[in-house]
């Protein structure tokens, strides 16, 4: 059975990458990216305005919602402090077994949890399965129409407190309108817009910094 462009980049990772190096996973990930083939990994550009982001929070439990082939997943953890954790929620079990061997061979495996499953079945669970009490940062880079659900969800269940910090990718590129409406208008969101480019090309895209302030 012919291989899907997410095992290639698996593979290419396995046979180029350094094993325990999470940025010469990073690296290899946007080299193959940008040269043989696309994939919607946050890339290089918007991936510096994630870095400046968590190390500005630190946080010492993060969400991530998409975690595709853990490109980002890497991307954050390297960052994390000893005894920090990172959780983030995949619905399709191919990228999440992709996301689990790149994780594995990044050797960021201690400090991140993958969860399958959708997110309106995960984020309810978080804090009695996931011994999660509340959130410091959260990274939005899954379905862009379940952006602003999952914020509502995320308030629901009591997992954001004053100054957790959400990051959303694509919000102009494919977009998600209705969570820039939303977290804009909120008087529980301090919003902050940052300019950039879609993952590998001279596409506009940009990212969306949302503090809830309790
Ligand atoms: O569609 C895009 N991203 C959608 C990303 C979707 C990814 O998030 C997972 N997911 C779905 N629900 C959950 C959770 F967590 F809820 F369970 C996790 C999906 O299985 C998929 O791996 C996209 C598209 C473009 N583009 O240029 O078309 C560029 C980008 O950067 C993008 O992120
Ligand atoms: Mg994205």
């Amino acid at each position: 059975m012919n291989q899907s462009k997410e095992q290639r980049i698996l593979n290419f990772v396995l046979q180029n990458a350094v094993r325990g190096d999470p940025c010469s996973v990073v690296d290899t990930i946007d080299k193959y990216c940008s040269q043989k083939e696309w994939a919607m990994n946050v890339g290089n550009e918007k991936g510096e305005i994630l870095d400046k982001t968590v190390e500005e929070v630190n946080p010492s439990v993060a969400l991530e919602l998409g975690t595709y082939c853990g490109y980002s997943a890497v991307r954050i953890s390297r960052l994390l402090k000893a005894g920090a954790r990172l959780l983030t929620v995949e619905f399709n079990p191919e990228f999440a077994a992709i996301a689990k061997q790149m994780i594995e061979f990044a050797g960021v495996q201690d400090k991140v949890k993958l969860l399958e499953g959708p997110s309106e079945e995960i984020i309810p669970q978080l804090k009695k399965k996931y011994e999660v009490d509340t959130l410091d940062f959260v990274f939005l880079d899954h379905w862009k129409d379940r952006y602003r659900p999952d914020t509502i969800l995320l308030q629901e269940c009591n997992l954001l407190r004053k100054g957790s910090v959400l990051l959303a990718d694509n919000v102009i590129f494919p977009g998600a309108p209705d969570f820039l409406d939303y977290v804009r208008k909120s008087p529980h969101f301090q919003c902050t817009y940052y300019p950039s480019h879609l993952e590998y090309m001279q596409v506009e895209d940009a990212m969306e910094k949302a503090v809830f302030l309790g």
